[in-house]
Formats: C-alpha cells, structure tokens, sequence
C-alpha cells in the first residue's frame, strides 16, 4: 500500500477547518507549519481547488450517497472529486492515494475506505457530467447583494472570475519595464507586473533584495491614487500588512503606518527591512490615536467584507456571512471622520476597501459627503485607468470581471477626497 500524502492528508484537515470550524485557511497557516515548502503549498493548492468547486464536487458525489458521511470523510471525497475532475489527477493514483488516507484515520474511517474507494471511482467514470455543471455560484447572503447592486448578468461573470482564481501581481520600487522583462511577466498599463506562471515566489531574482513585493493589481491602485510626493507626511491607517506602505514609502513619503494588530504590524516591519525602505510605525486603535501633527495625506484602506478577495480567498463565503458589515460600515464611517480631521488644510484622503458591497464603497463614501458638506471628491487620476471604472460619483469601482482578458483584479472601491476651496 503506498504512504500516506502529507499535502493530501493536510489539505483534508484545512477543507474541514473552512467547513466545519468556519476558521480561513490563513487562520490555519499555523496547522501546515511542520510540512516542508513543497507540501505546504500543495495542501493549499489542493484546498484551494476545493474550495472554488465545492458546489460541482457537491453535485458530483450527490448520486453516490446515500446519506452524508462524517466531515473528515466528506472532505477526503470533496478533494478526490476535484482533483480527478478539475486538476486532471489520474484517478487511480487519487484512488489509491486517499484510500491509504482513510486507512491511517483510525477504526472509525477505515471502515469507509470501502466507500470512499468506490465513490471516488463512480465519479472517476463520470467525468463528463462535470464538464456540463454550472461555475460554482456565491452562497445566497452574498449573491443577493451583489444582485441588487450589480445585476444577474454582472454576478455570474464575477462568479465565473472566482472560480478560475487568481494570477500573482507584483508592485516594483522602481523600474518596472525592466523586472516585467528580467521575471518574464506582463507590464500591466497601471504599473503593475502580472506574473505568466507563480512557481516559488521567493526564488525570484529582486524578493531577497526586496525590490518588489507581492501586490494585487487593483490593491496598488489606491496608493497610486493618493500620489504621495516626496517629503510629504502621510499616515497609512490600518496599514497592515503594508503592500500600501511599501508604496508610499517607495514614492519618499514620510510615512506612519497605523494598524490595530500588532502581530500584523510586525509583518509590515518585515516588509520595510526586506525592501529597504523605511515608515514609522505604531500599534494603535484609530479610534483612540491622536497624532502630534496633521497630514498632507492619508490613505483608509478600511477593514471591511473583503468580498473583493474571493477569487484568491475561496474560504471567505464559508467562513464569514452578512453578520458583521453593520460593525464594519460603522467603523468605516468613524474612521473616515476622524481620518478627516487629522489632515493639513489643503490635504487628501483616499477612502478605500477591497469589498464589492456599495454600503461599504458608494453608499459610504455619499454618506461622508453629507456629513461633510465641503468635502468633495477628486477626479481620478491614476495612469492606465480605463474610464469604465470611474463610477458617477467620481470614484474608482474594480470588480474580480474586470479586465476579463488580462485575468482579472480584485474588486476595490476607492476615491479621493478634498476639502472644496
Ligand atoms: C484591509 S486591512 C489593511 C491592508 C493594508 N492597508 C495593506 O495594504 O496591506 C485593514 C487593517 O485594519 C486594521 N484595523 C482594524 N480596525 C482598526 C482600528 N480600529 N484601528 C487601526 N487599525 C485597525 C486591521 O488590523 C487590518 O490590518
């Protein structure tokens, strides 16, 4: 019998994580610790995969149950399924490989080694159903918003851009025609690099001299936005993990980084000491802080729904549902009021969240205007940026469908605000 696959096995407990313990597979990070480089991200690739085709594994095992087996089981199936199905494993070695699987989880699933051999091989026989199954669609809490606000039409074209995932963007500190050449990745027209294949991201010439760093197209937009110059005073509020600090320091800001998560706030510091630039730092509640001085400029990257990330974050519809975006939205708004008075006469915010929910984007974002009646909102100027993304407000709206040809982006929201003169 052959040994038991500690990527298969690993990526088995996460999808149970998601599913059952609604934990996010980041909150799970510590659990693939002990496996080498290699098994660690194939666990994730693995979960990954699942989780962007649970509904059509779903439909795919349907027929062969007769009632729903225990978790752990469920999810040795779920995994199976998807890597006969969509990852193109050959079925014998997925067979065989979660069977000796089942074998190692003690008395209780060895007996389903049995069903699991058997369900997994009746798929294996049926993979053209797949082919005819819908693109996975957003769970209901989710999906309806996103219909009010954006249609049917709108959604499935997001949904389809969930389910093909992802590609790696890089943000440079400078010269990016020549790392677009040097790392073999397409120059994006905002800026950006969009890497052809991700691979081991830290084996890449310029990650260990920190002269790029890891990036969503969409999520460098913001930074772009606010245009920092050198010498100005910025504050990056809720900071980290700090792609947005990087570029602000980058453009010779002197910049502080605020966040709430002090563990999160070490993670920026890394960041700043891997690619030699530098921001002052500080560990506070923005609620609270009070800064000895006024800003040029702030950028809010606000905590928000996330609903933006779905397509590099398929564990996100499992994990979270609609409880909590009245907090987030509360908080939002509290965070651009004081954001507001904090900055120099003359100064700008960039009010931004990678949510595709408007009470967290364009209802938010009126809602500041009418509380602050001299306050208005600055056309965007961003190079690259299509006009299509320019909402009637004059803000910047992205959406995982956007630049279907290129391979997407993360949805954003983001706008820039000034005091009216
Ligand atoms: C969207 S993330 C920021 C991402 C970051 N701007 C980047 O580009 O890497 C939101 C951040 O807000 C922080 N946060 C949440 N509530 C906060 C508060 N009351 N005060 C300060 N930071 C807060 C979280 O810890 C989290 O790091």
């Amino acid at each position: 019998m052959a040994s038991i696959d500690p990527a298969r096995r690993a990526a088995a407990a996460l999808l149970v994580g998601v599913l059952e313990e609604r934990l996010t597979l980041a909150e799970q990070a510590g659990e693939l610790a002990a496996l080498p480089p290699q098994d660690r991200a194939r666990a994730q690739r693995l979960a990954l995969a699942t989780l962007r085709n649970l509904p059509r594994a779903d439909a795919m095992l349907k027929p062969h149950l007769r009632k729903k087996p225990p978790a752990d089981l469920l999810a040795v199936l779920r995994l199976g399924t998807v890597e006969i199905c969509a990852l193109d494993a050959a079925p014998h070695g997925v067979v065989d490989a979660l069977v000796t699987l089942t074998h190692s989880g003690g008395r209780r699933a060895e007996g389903f080694a049995g069903l699991i051999n058997a369900v997994l091989r009746k798929v294996a026989a049926d993979t053209a159903r797949w082919q005819r199954l819908d693109p996975p669609a957003l769970p209901g809490w989710l999906r309806g918003r996103l219909m009010s606000a954006y249609g049917k039409v709108a959604v499935m074209k997001m949904e389809a851009a969930h389910h093909a995932g992802a590609p790696v963007d890089l943000s440079v500190k400078a010269d990016a025609a020549a790392w677009a050449e040097k790392l073999g990745a397409e120059l994006l027209p905002t800026g950006s690099l969009r890497l052809a294949q991700a691979g081991q991201i830290t084996d890449l010439p310029g990650y260990a001299a920190g002269d790029w760093w890891v990036q969503d197209a969409a999520a460098a937009l913001p930074a772009k936005l606010l245009a920092a110059q050198p010498g100005e005073t910025v504050l990056d509020l809720c900071a980290a993990p700090g792609g947005k600090t990087l570029q602000l320091a980058a453009m010779g800001a002197d910049v502080t980084a605020l966040d709430i998560s002090a563990p999160r706030l070490d993670r920026l510091q890394e960041n700043l000491a891997r690619c030699q630039v530098t921001a002052k730092t500080a560990v506070a509640d923005a609620l609270e802080w009070q800064p000895e001085a006024p800003f040029d400029a702030i950028l809010l990257d606000a905590p928000c729904s996330a609903t933006g990330t779905i397509r590099r974050h398929p564990d996100l519809p499992f994990v979270k549902d609609a409880k909590g975006i009245k907090e987030l939205v509360a908080l939002q708004a509290q965070l651009i009021d004081r954001a507001l008075g904090w900055l120099k006469p003359g100064g700008r915010l960039v009010y931004a969240t990678c949510s595709l929910l408007p009470e967290e984007g364009e209802a938010q974002l009126a809602a500041a205007l009418e509380r602050h009646p001299d306050w208005r909102i600055n056309a965007p100027e961003i190079a690259g940026i299509d006009p299509a993304w320019i909402t009637d407000q004059g803000a910047v709206r992205l959406r995982p469908d956007t630049w279907p040809e290129r391979g997407g982006m993360d949805g954003f929201f983001m706008a820039v605000l000034k005091r009216a003169t």
